[in-house]
C-alpha cells in the first residue's frame, strides 16, 4: 500500500495523520530454503491503527507477524519503529538486550494458544504483574491492585488472583493473556488468531472486549486471522495474502465490500456462501 492510499484511509477512518507512522515494514521476505514465507511485503502502520492481515492457511501470515515482531528473521527487508522518544529505530540492527526490552514492554504478543503466552504454573496476579515488574514497579502492594484492577478490566473475578491459569477455562486464559499483554500500556500489540480455537459464543465475547480493550487504549495492534469475521470486527486496515505475497490491501470495509483481486473476491464470496 502506498503512502498516500495510507493517508486516503486514514483520513476515511477519521484518524488524524501524524507525521511519521509507528511502523514502517519495507520489503520483507523470508524464504525457508526454497519455499517462500512471505515476499517483499511492505507497509506503514500508524499510532491506534488496526491493522488485519488475512489470507488462507499457509499463505504467510505468520511468517510476517513474527518478521515484524523480530521472532524470526527476515531474509532481507527492513523494520522501523517510533519509540517513545520519537527516535526511528531499525529493529534488526538494535542491540539485543534493548529489542528485548521493546518487547517486554512497549509491544505486546497475543498467541493463539494463551499457553504460549503464559506462565501456566504462577498465578493470574503473578502472570499480570510480571510485565510490570519488567517496567520497573517494584512495590508489592500496587503491582497487587493493578493486576487484580486488570483482571476486573478482563472480566476475570478477582477472587481468582491467586489461582494459576491451568485452573482457568480457555477463554479465561485468553482473556488473562490480554491482561498480562496490556498492563504496560503497550504502543502496538501483535496477535495471533486471538480468537482461534475457542467456541463460537467465547469468540464473540472475547472479540467484543478486544475492541472496547484497543479502542479505549488507543492501540496500534496487527492482527493476523484467516476469519474475514473477525477482521471486519477489529481493523481498520487490511492485507490480503497469498503465497507469500500481498495481493490485495486497503479499508477493511472497501476490501470485504468490494473486494478487487479475484481471490479476495472469492474468499469473501465463500464466506457468505457458508
Ligand atoms: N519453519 C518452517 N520451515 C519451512 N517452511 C515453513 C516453515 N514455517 C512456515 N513455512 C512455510 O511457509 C509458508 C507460509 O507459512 P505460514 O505458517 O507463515 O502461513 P500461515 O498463513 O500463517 O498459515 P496458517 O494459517 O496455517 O498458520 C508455507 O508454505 C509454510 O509451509
Amino acid at each position: 500500500m502506498s503512502h498516500s492510499d495510507t493517508l486516503e484511509a486514514l483520513a476515511a477512518a477519521g484518524i488524524a495523520a501524524p507525521v511519521k507512522p509507528l511502523l514502517s515494514v519495507e520489503g520483507l521476505t523470508r524464504v525457508y530454503g526454497k519455499r517462500i514465507g512471505c515476499a517483499d511485503v511492505s507497509f506503514d502502520l500508524w499510532p491506534g491503527e488496526v491493522l488485519a492481515i488475512v489470507g488462507e492457511s499457509g499463505s504467510g501470515k505468520t511468517t510476517l507477524l513474527n518478521c515484524i515482531s523480530s521472532r524470526l528473521t527476515p531474509t532481507c527487508g527492513t523494520v522501523h519503529y517510533r519509540m517513545r522518544d520519537g527516535a526511528t529505530a531499525d529493529i534488526y540492527k538494535m542491540a539485543e538486550a534493548e529489542r528485548r526490552y521493546l518487547m517486554r514492554t512497549d509491544w505486546g504478543f497475543v498467541h493463539q494458544n494463551p499457553i504460549d503466552g503464559l506462565r501456566m504454573t504462577v498465578s493470574a496476579g503473578a502472570n499480570v504483574g510480571e510485565r510490570l515488574m519488567a517496567v520497573g514497579n517494584r512495590h508489592y502492594g500496587n503491582i497487587r491492585n493493578t493486576a487484580i484492577e486488570w483482571l476486573s478490566r478482563v472480566e476475570i473475578d478477582e477472587d481468582r488472583v491467586d489461582d494459576q491459569p491451568r485452573t482457568f477455562s480457555g477463554g479465561m486464559r485468553q482473556r488473562l493473556q490480554i491482561a498480562r499483554n496490556l498492563v504496560t500500556e503497550p504502543r502496538l500489540v501483535f496477535m495471533d488468531e486471538p480468537t482461534g480455537g475457542l467456541d463460537v459464543s467465547v469468540q464473540a465475547r472475547l472479540l467484543d472486549l478486544l475492541r472496547g480493550l484497543v479502542s479505549d487504549l488507543g492501540l496500534a495492534v496487527i492482527v493476523v486471522t484467516h476469519d474475514l469475521a473477525v477482521a471486519r470486527l477489529l481493523s481498520d486496515r487490511m492485507i490480503v495474502m497469498k503465497e507469500g505475497r500481498v495481493i490485495e490491501a486497503g479499508l477493511t470495509d472497501r476490501v470485504l465490500d468490494d473486494p478487487r483481486a479475484p481471490y479476495t473476491q472469492l474468499l469473501v464470496s465463500s464466506i457468505l456462501q457458508v
